[in-house]
């Protein structure tokens, strides 16, 4: 068999001892599938004491990350800190610098550097590779560059947070409490070490960038994502969402506008209402769900884990062997000096229904005003439900649901309502799949 491939891993948290475990395991299976092993030789985290149900007495052990990209004996650096910036990003930067083959699962270091990054590992002829960045353990970066490689992709669209997907569902399981769940997410693993980046749904749109560049060959624009995150659901509008026939999920949409001369793009990461019978609707807990649009492949919906230690494992290790089988390709699925610029799409005539939850003080007049407000808008409701007694601040919830139109009548209306002391908060509207 052939030489081994080395590589250097930086991190041991949940990824990394993820990625050990499984190099361990499935050692012989790997080496036969790779065409030679896959040997890590050095480590790297920041407590060398700290036990983390691995053994790693049979590698060499770096207090600087740093040091792993200067070794004559590394191939590959497989970088599982985390983190935009910082230790990160230097780390990366110094392995493509030194020509070794980069693996991350850093969608964050991808979506802020990504374009810079592949530029540079193009130039030094080094593989830059991140499936484990998005959708965690499903192949849908493969899947993308490789599988569809011959499409026209229009639309790409899906479920790309599993600690939002798993608060939301078990909630509507459970009627559990957000913060109580939150916390089972981030002891299971799935959530980001600042879990604001999952709830406020900044993770799932660093993803959605990266999936946008490589389905429509676009330049990554993660600074254009519209992005909004689960913290404003309540209990009562997974409820109300219920009694209508959907469920609440955070989905996050790029698609390329073709309404002007030139292509725009649109990336938006939004809390939705999915109706029963939808695909989406049935993706529970951690699990992720990518759907893709081609113009000759049809609809290809990619589903599995998208966050844990196995299956965000298994995609770096399935990198790793790519780069073992001397398979390089181009970062985003074509060089990144062929990845078209596009300015972003508006959102405003964008046709659909919507959900608005009102939280309304108790008293005559309040419905009034907020009808007047759609009706000078031009919005058409669909249906409302005012929830039973009002709470103990003499507050109630009124949920609605237009009728299609453009989402910027929506917008005005919500503009006309502002400040209007007939509204105890701030409404949230959400976006209504079909
Ligand atoms: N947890 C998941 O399910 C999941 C899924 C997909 C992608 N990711 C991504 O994988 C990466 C790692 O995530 P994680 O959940 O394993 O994080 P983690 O917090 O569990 O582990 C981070 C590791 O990095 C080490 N580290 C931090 N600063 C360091 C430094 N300066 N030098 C050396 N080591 C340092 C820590 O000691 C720790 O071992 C992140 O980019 C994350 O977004 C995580
Ligand atoms: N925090 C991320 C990890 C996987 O990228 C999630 O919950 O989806
Ligand atoms: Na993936």
């Amino acid at each position: 068999m052939a030489e081994p491939l080395n590589i250097a891993l930086a991190g041991l948290g949940t990824v990394g001892t993820g990625v050990v475990r499984l190099i361990e395991t499935n050692a012989e299976l790997i080496a036969r599938r790779a065409g030679r092993p896959i040997r890590i030789v050095a480590v790297s985290a920041r407590d060398r004491t700290k036990d983390r149900g691995v053994d790693l007495s049979g590698y060499d052990w770096e207090d600087d990350p740093d040091a792993m990209t200067l070794r004559d004996d590394v191939d590959v650096v497989v970088e599982l800190v985390g983190g935009s910036d910082g230790p990160a990003l230097t780390l990366v930067r110094g392995a493509i610098a030194h020509g070794k083959g980069l693996v991350t699962a850093n969608k964050a270091l991808i979506a802020h550097h990504g374009m810079e990054l592949a530029a540079s590992a193009e130039k030094a002829g080094v593989a830059l590779k991140f499936e484990a960045a998005v959708a965690g353990g499903i192949p849908v970066i493969k899947g993308l560059s490789e599988g569809a490689a011959a499409n026209a992709i229009d639309r790409v669209y899906g479920i790309l947070n599993g600690t939002c997907n798993y608060i939301l569902s078990t909630m509507e399981d459970t009627g559990a409490d957000f913060g109580d769940v939150l916390a089972d997410a981030q002891r299971l693993g799935y959530a980001e070490a600042d879990p604001t980046f999952d709830i406020e749904g900044v993770d799932a749109a660093h993803k959605l960038s990266i999936l946008a560049a490589i389905a429509f060959g676009a330049r990554l624009r993660f600074d254009t994502v519209e992005t909004m995150g689960i913290s404003r659901v309540k209990a009562a509008d997974i409820e109300q969402a219920h009694t209508l026939g959907y469920v609440i999920r955070l989905i996050g949409t790029a698609e390329i506008d073709r309404s002007e001369a030139a292509p725009r793009l649109f990336q938006r990461v939004r809390p939705h209402l999915v109706p029963f019978g939808h695909p989406l609707a049935h993706v529970d807990g951690p699990t992720n769900a990518v759907v893709a649009e081609g113009n000759f492949m049809g609809r290809l919906l990619f589903q599995g884990a998208g966050a844990g230690d196995g299956p965000t494992a298994s995609a770096v290790v399935a990198d790793i062997i790519d780069i073992a089988r001397g398979e390089k390709g181009a970062t985003f699925s074509m060089p990144a000096g062929e990845l078209e610029p596009m300015e972003p799409a508006p959102t405003g005539h964008r046709l659909g229904r919507s959900y608005i939850r009102f939280t309304v003080p108790d008293r005559p007049g309040v419905l009034a005003e907020i009808t007047a407000a759609m009706r000078d808008a031009n919005v058409s409701i669909e249906s409302l439900i005012q929830k039973g007694d009002p709470d103990d601040d003499g507050e109630v919830i009124i949920a609605m649901v237009t009728h299609e139109g453009p989402e910027s009548a929506v917008s005005e209306a919500m503009r006309i309502l502002e400040g209007s002391d007939s509204l105890a908060a701030q409404p949230l509207v959400m976006q209504i799949i079909d």
